[in-house]
This record gives C-alpha cells, structure tokens and sequence, in this order.
C-alpha cells in the first residue's frame, strides 16, 4: 500500500504517489488543433483525483501527424499559453505533467489530414488507406518537429514529455519489422529501427539536457503474428535507456507482472487498469530475451 500512495523519485522529481494517469486522446481540441475550455475542464477535473502524474494526451507535433480531425496540437508557439493554463492546474494540484507527442503515420486518415498518411515504408495500416513513404530528408523534418514539441512543452511548464511509440502510430510504424521494410539506416535491426526515436531523445538531451524528463511509451509485441516479440522490446527498452529516455511505458501483451503464484504474462482483459502504473517503474532489461521462448523476456522491477 505505502509503495503505491506513498512518495517516489524519479531521476530528481519528487512524485507524490505512484499513480498516473494514462494518456487518453479526448477529441476535445478545435478542428486547428486548439486547446479548448472544454480540454482545460477535463484536466482540471483529472488533477483533483488525487493522482501523482498525469501524462496528458497527445500533442500532435505536425498538421500531418493529427490522430483524429480534432487532435490538439503542439506544432506552434501560439499551443504554449493554453498549456500553460492546464500545466497550472497540474502544479496548483501537486500533480507532475507530462504530456505524450505524437505523430499518426500510418494510422492518419486523408478524410481529416487533406493528404495522404505518412510511414516508414508504403505498407497500410488501413487497407484502404495507401501511405507514402517518407525519404531520408523527411524523417529529419519528423524528428525536428518532435523535438521542437519537446521544447514548447517545456516553455508551457511540463515536467516531462513521453513519446507515443505504441499502438501503430508513426514511431510505432518504424519499431515494426512488418510495417518497416526500410533497407536504409532506419530498417532491419533493431538498433536501426529505434534510430528514429534514438535521434529525438538525443536531439530534447541537446536543447534541454536535464530540464525534461523523457519517457517512452511502446509495444511489449507486435499487435498481430510475427512482427515485433517480447526479446525485440527487451532490447528496445535497453536501446532507449541507454539513449537517455528516464521511463519506458510498456503497452499490452506478453509483459509479466508479479503475481502471488510467480510471473505470469500481462494480458489487458485480465489485469484492465494496471498497466499505467508501469510508467513509474524503470523496466530493466536482463538481456536475456530467448525469440523461440518469450517466457525468458521476464522483465524485473528495479
Ligand atoms: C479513449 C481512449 C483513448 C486513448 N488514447 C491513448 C493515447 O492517445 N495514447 C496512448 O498511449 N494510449 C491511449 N489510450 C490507452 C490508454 O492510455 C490505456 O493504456 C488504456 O486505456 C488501458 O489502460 P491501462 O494502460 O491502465 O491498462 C487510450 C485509451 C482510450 C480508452
């Protein structure tokens, strides 16, 4: 019980309790991506329910990159005064702020993008939806803008910022072997998988060092057969500590949780509503993730 409501540290900031709240896209923005009264409401509401952290939704990091017609955005300085409002209300609550970036990728729709969806290669997400498939000078433009939404969400006062790399998303795209067929520095291993994500945290490390916190929020496997496993996430999670991320968000499937009878898998229908809470946990990767034997991927708890 103290271990859950009591106090905790995470790389210098103190947290009240280690409950946080997960990131939820609301919709509630305007049609140019604007912070509305009904988004502040919402916020307001969340920070007095008694939570340490709220990782607030996504801020979308380029027009291109919105999740739906109504996504709020983080591409311009005019975003930094309405945060600054919600991030008020954070800090008047005792709450810690973090807010999740995001870029759609593949999972965009033309019908409120006025354009085709971006992604690493021209694989659909949406069997109806062809993508294009971004070159070399585009995926710098992507990490530019990522990494200046990292720095308007630390003008607007965010203690950290986690980067959505979770749920098919654009970095999402570039961590899956099925979605990512690049022949280039950015496809095949891992390590050149993660290249896209590597290069934000480094490029927020350049311009803010230590101001920010960093978090990283992906898939313990891929949603499907094949593609990403549990070892290729053990050696991501390795891959962002060492670029510098402070925390690693781990979504759904094949992650084990302590349970009183040993380890056993997380699986979301089984343990709804728990998975959040990993955010305050630094997962350590023990290295030794077995591809024909995902029970070895067992992470631990520091
Ligand atoms: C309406 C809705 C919107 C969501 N939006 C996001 C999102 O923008 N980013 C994200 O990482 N997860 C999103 N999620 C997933 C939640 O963060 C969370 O993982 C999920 O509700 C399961 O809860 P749990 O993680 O506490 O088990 C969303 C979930 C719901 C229900």
């Amino acid at each position: 019980m103290n271990l859950l409501f009591g106090p905790f540290t995470l790389n210098g900031k103190q947290l009240k309790n280690r409950l946080v709240f997960a990131p939820t896209t609301t919709s509630f923005a305007t049609e140019n991506a604007e912070v509305t009264p009904g988004l502040v409401d919402y916020y307001r509401q969340r920070a007095a329910g008694g939570v340490g952290t709220i990782i607030m939704e996504p801020g979308v990091v380029s027009p291109r990159g919105k999740l739906t017609s109504k996504s709020m955005g983080i591409y311009n300085d005019e975003a930094i005064d309405s945060l600054s409002e919600i991030t008020k209300i954070f800090k008047d609550n005792g709450v810690i702020a973090f807010i999740q970036l995001a870029h759609s990728g593949p999972r965009g729709r033309s019908s409120f993008l006025g354009e085709m969806p971006v992604s690493p290669s021209a694989v659909p997400f949406f069997k109806d939806e062809p993508t294009y498939e971004l070159t070399k000078e585009d995926i710098d433009h992507v990490v530019k803008d990522f990494v200046a939404g990292a720095l308007r969400a630390q003008q607007a006062g965010f203690d950290g910022i986690e980067l959505h790399a979770a749920h098919g998303y654009l970095l999402s795209s570039f961590l899956s072997p099925i979605m990512n067929r690049r022949t280039d520095e950015y496809g095949g291993s891992n390590a050149n998988r993660a290249k896209i994500v590597v290069d934000i945290i480094k490029g927020i490390r350049e311009q803010l060092g230590d101001k920010l916190l960093i978090g990283v929020r992906f898939n313990g496997k891929e949603y499907g057969d094949q593609g990403l496993d549990p070892a290729d996430a053990v050696e991501l999670a390795g891959i962002f500590e060492a670029a510098g991320a402070d925390l690693l968000h781990v979504s759904a499937h094949e992650v084990e949780v302590p349970s009183w009878w040993g380890w056993r898998p997380y699986r979301p229908h089984l343990l709804r509503g728990k998975m959040s809470l990993w955010a305050l946990f630094k997962l350590r990767a023990p290295g030794q993730g077995d591809r024909n034997n995902p029970g070895h991927c067992r992470r631990q708890i520091k």
